[in-house]
């Protein structure tokens, strides 16, 4: 059962409870394979440093602001839609799962690292946005590979369709000279402003060459980011959509919690459930996604 952290004095050696950007409180794991930290704030992974590499996970430099927002980078949350939701009138932007406290339930010793468990429920902060009554809880392990598992539980008595994402910014040392491996044959949508094709088959590895926004569906395939600085292993279960974005330039420019030139060092690709991926629970239904990061 989740408790208080003040009910928590001890947490585990290695495993220490701090104040991250803003006052937000965050865990600090620096225990056996790896390094990470992960805020309360939205259950939002910001750092994943397995030893003797460098970090994986992007943060833009812009701090966060303490408010309700998304923390830029690391792996923010979407839940229960993502963007605007499948009918683009939803609010606020990827849901507001990201965007509250969640509860610490859990920090344990495993064989191949430190493990998390954090917990969401529904409450009057999330009904007032959606009126169902759930439980989530999030899985983060720090070990040789970064091994994230969000389930969604119906707790209520009418089922209920929802939208996911592990936003996952990942860095990359040029963003124009990385090849996306893995996605080749499935369908995407295009969502970047003035696509010239809104649907499509990707033919071969993707390239960055411009504001990128392409929503792949139907696709369960592990995907490679290949860069001069490392290659990325990204491999999911129960996510059928895989998301690349990178704003590039001009997008850049208006995010005021992005950074105008931070765009070249950083490329989002994101495992979850969207648009005709999205997820049906019947009352007392559970589902599971699973992403494991894995450096090559
Ligand atoms: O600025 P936000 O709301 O965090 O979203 C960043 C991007 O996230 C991506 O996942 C979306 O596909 C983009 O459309 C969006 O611009």
């Amino acid at each position: 059962m989740a408790q208080e952290l003040s009910e928590r004095p001890e947490i585990a050696p290695g495993v220490t409870l701090t104040t991250g950007e803003a006052g937000l409180p965050m865990i600090r794991v620096e225990r056996g394979p790896a390094a990470g930290s992960l805020y309360l704030h939205g259950a939002h992974v910001v750092e994943w440093v397995p030893v003797g590499r460098g970090s994986v996970l992007w943060r833009s430099a812009v701090p966060h602001d303490g408010g309700s927002g998304l923390i830029r980078g690391g792996v923010p949350i979407c839940f229960p839609w993502f963007g605007s939701g499948p009918d683009g009138d939803r609010d606020p932007l990827h849901g507001f799962a990201g965007r509250l406290p969640w509860e610490l339930d859990e920090i344990r010793d495993t064989d191949d690292g430190v493990l998390v468990v954090l917990q969401l429920s529904d409450s009057p902060a999330t009904t007032v946005h959606w009126p169902h009554r759930f439980e989530a809880t999030y899985q983060v392990l720090f070990g040789e590979d970064l091994r994230l598992s969000l389930q969604v539980r119906n707790t209520g008595t009418e089922a209920f369709t929802f939208e996911q994402a592990l936003h996952s910014y990942f860095t990359v040392n040029d963003v124009a000279g990385i090849a996306i491996r893995g996605l080749e044959g499935a369908t995407y949508t295009d969502r970047a402003p003035g696509a010239a094709h809104p649907r499509g088959v990707l033919g071969g590895p993707l390239h960055i060459v411009g504001e990128t926004d392409r929503v792949f569906e139907e696709t369960t395939a592990t995907t490679y980011i290949q860069d001069t600085l490392h290659t990325v292993r990204i491999a999911k279960t129960g996510a059928s959509s895989t998301v690349v974005w990178n704003p590039w330039t001009d997008k850049a420019q208006v995010m005021p919690d992005f950074g105008d030139d931070e765009w070249p060092w950083m490329v989002c690709v994101e495992s979850g459930n969207v648009g005709s991926d999205a997820i049906t629970l019947s009352p007392g239904q559970a589902h599971t996604m699973t992403t494991t990061i894995t450096l090559d």
